[in-house]
């Protein structure tokens, strides 16, 4: 049997509101809606489905204050997260929102009514508050900085009628709501589960935690990873699941199951802990693992860290009567390669020798390409996150050529487009300022504003292919700053981008102009032409300057390729 929920009751809406689907679908469509955000819907999703029983809705304004002040709902019961629904005065006035008032809750992925919300009140927070009881104050959290630059002004509180489950559609089949993974422990004859709280890629020291845990209680495992919202920065939950689905065949005897929590995670720490212990025992974990610095963000910019690396441990031992499931406090595991086990740090004798690899390490290496060793992890879990972080030597990247027209930046591009297709390895895109301006900006003029919407488009498509693992190679005029700043911001989200400042000047470029465009500009042919009588602003932080006066293409070509090489872009594997 497992574990009785939080409040005694499984508040699983979507199965008691079946009966009266049709009705409540019908009347949602006559409702206003409010359209919910990507966190509101993670927190939906899981009032819908009893994962944060006994809610069943937003808080209003009692419960609110009590979970705030004393960790609890109005009426006793521990809770530890404010589970609200903020919106702006805007909205309150759009859609007519009063006491007593239904409106439906829209999810804003397809517009689907998943809801309908009855009012109970309409209530500010006092947010400064909220920040230091709920995460500690510092305004660096990043839940403290939510709170105060996306959370909305208004909390409204009220209970849910429930009309539909959240379409999914990745990993179905490995998203349990409670309902469903306590039928499925009931039907593996599991009466003992300990669940297990991550938001990382799981390696060998996981595996060993866990299983010491099931061992120390007899009990089989529940890997439940959060893949709604964590950490920004973290490892993506697609490559995370793949990861925990190649780990899990090596628990023996297919002690361990892989269930997907759609939560939206607040980094709380100690007040998270409680909130996930409360969470795992509505699904029916009757064990719960708290490790060090849980559901912690890590350290702020000063250096300092959040919360302390037990304090989430402290918090969960002051409720262990109440929280009715078991919290299994773990140190860090660590490797002792002269006995090649793992303990946890505090059983280490004094003396003896041990290895770790930090998360940072472990993005260094695979970045690199370097070696992680198999007693950090299992070769096939390896494998799944190079596959999501290929080496340096085979990630995408950006050349954003910039100068004068006529300056040689189009030869450059084109002698580096066929000395990189030479190479191999990567696709190359090459953007040539005409080939936009036909092709993508056909319409756009040489005013500012259409030069940056031009540049806008470049670092756009150069954005998707860099994503994507290719070369591009831009060469626009680009001559303002701040399209080229936007440019580069764009393309670092997922590579890296080389500005390269092609420097010959203008008197050379408009000396060797053989198609005649400059003097057509000097004599008014052409308006607001770069260098004649519209500006260029001279790159203040070039990656590289060339100057085909000086040198020539070729020697230009060379030093991008021998700076791509300094950054291990073109190391053949
Ligand atoms: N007013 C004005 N100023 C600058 N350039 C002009 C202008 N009018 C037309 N052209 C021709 O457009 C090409 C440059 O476009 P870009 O897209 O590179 O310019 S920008 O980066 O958006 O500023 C470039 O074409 P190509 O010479 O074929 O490359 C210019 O000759």
């Amino acid at each position: 049997m497992a574990n009785p929920p939080h409040g005694g009751v499984l508040k699983d809406l979507i199965a008691r509101d079946a009966p009266r689907r049709k009705e409540l679908y019908a009347e949602a469509e006559r409702l206003p809606a409010i359209v919910l955000s990507e966190r509101q819907l993670c927190d939906l999703e899981l009032i819908l489905n009893g994962g944060f029983s006994p809610l069943e809705g937003f808080l209003n304004q009692k419960d609110y204050e009590g979970v705030v002040n004393n960790v609890r709902l109005a009426d006793g019961t521990l809770f530890s997260i404010p589970i609200t629904l903020d919106v702006s005065q805007e909205t309150i006035d759009s859609v007519g929102v009063k006491p007593g008032a239904r409106i439906a809750l829209r999810d804003f992925r397809d517009d689907r009514n998943l809801a309908i919300i009855t009012v109970d009140d309409i209530y500010k927070p006092d947010k400064a508050k909220e920040a230091k009881e709920i995460f500690g104050g510092d305004e660096e959290h990043p839940a403290i900085k939510y709170l105060y630059n996306t959370a909305k002004e208004f909390y409204i509180g009220g209970k849910l009628d429930a009309i539909d489950r959240l379409e999914h559609y990745d990993y179905v089949g490995l998203r349990y709501t409670p309902a469903e993974l306590r039928l499925h422990f009931d039907k593996l004859g599991w009466s003992k589960v300990v669940a297990f709280q991550t938001r990382n890629p799981m390696h060998r020291a996981h595996r060993e935690l866990t299983v010491r845990a099931a061992r120390a209680r007899q009990a089989n495992v529940l890997i439940h990873p959060v893949v709604g919202l964590t950490k920004p920065g973290d490892i993506d939950h697609f490559t995370r699941v793949r990861v925990y689905q190649a780990l899990l065949p090596r628990y023996p005897n297919g002690m361990a199951v892989l269930g997907l929590l759609p939560l939206a995670m607040r980094m709380g720490g100690p007040r998270e802990a409680i909130w996930h212990a409360i969470i795992r025992k509505n699904h029916g974990a009757t064990h719960f693992i708290v490790g060090r610095d849980h559901a912690g963000p890590g350290k702020n910019s000063k250096g300092v860290d959040f919360y302390g690396p037990y304090d989430a441990q402290v918090a969960v031992e002051k409720y262990r009567d109440e929280l009715g499931i078991e919290v299994v406090p773990f140190q860090q595991m660590t490797y002792l390669p002269d006995t090649d086990e793992y303990k946890p740090k505090d059983e280490v004798e004094a003396g003896v020798k041990t290895l770790d690899i930090s998360g940072t390490e472990l993005r260094k290496r695979l970045r690199t390409g370097q070696e992680i060793p198999e007693w950090f992890s299992y070769p096939e879990v390896v494998r799944v996150l190079r596959e999501s972080h290929p080496p340096r030597s085979k990630q995408g990247f950006t050349v954003f050529l910039t100068g004068y027209q006529n300056s040689g930046k189009d030869a450059i591009a084109r002698a580096l487009n066929v000395t990189l297709n030479q190479q191999g390895g990567r696709s190359v895109s090459l953007l040539l300022g005409e080939t936009v301006r036909a092709e993508l900006s056909s319409e756009l003029g040489f005013s500012r504003e259409d030069r940056d919407r031009n540049i806008g488009r470049i670092a756009f498509v150069a954005s998707e292919l860099t994503k994507a693992g290719a070369v591009v190679i831009a060469a626009p005029i680009a001559p303002f700053e701040k399209s080229r700043k936007t440019a580069r911001e764009l393309v670092e989200k997922y590579g890296s981008f080389y500005l390269v400042h092609v420097a010959t000047p203008l008197e050379f470029a408009e000396k060797t102009d053989r198609r005649g465009i400059y003097a057509k500009a000097r004599n008014g042919e052409i308006k607001g032409f770069t260098g004649v009588d519209d500006p260029y602003e001279v790159p203040t932080n070039a990656d590289l300057v060339v100057d085909v006066s000086k040198s020539n293409v070729r020697t230009a070509v060379h030093q991008i390729v021998l700076l791509l090489e300094s950054q291990g872009l073109l190391e053949q594997l």
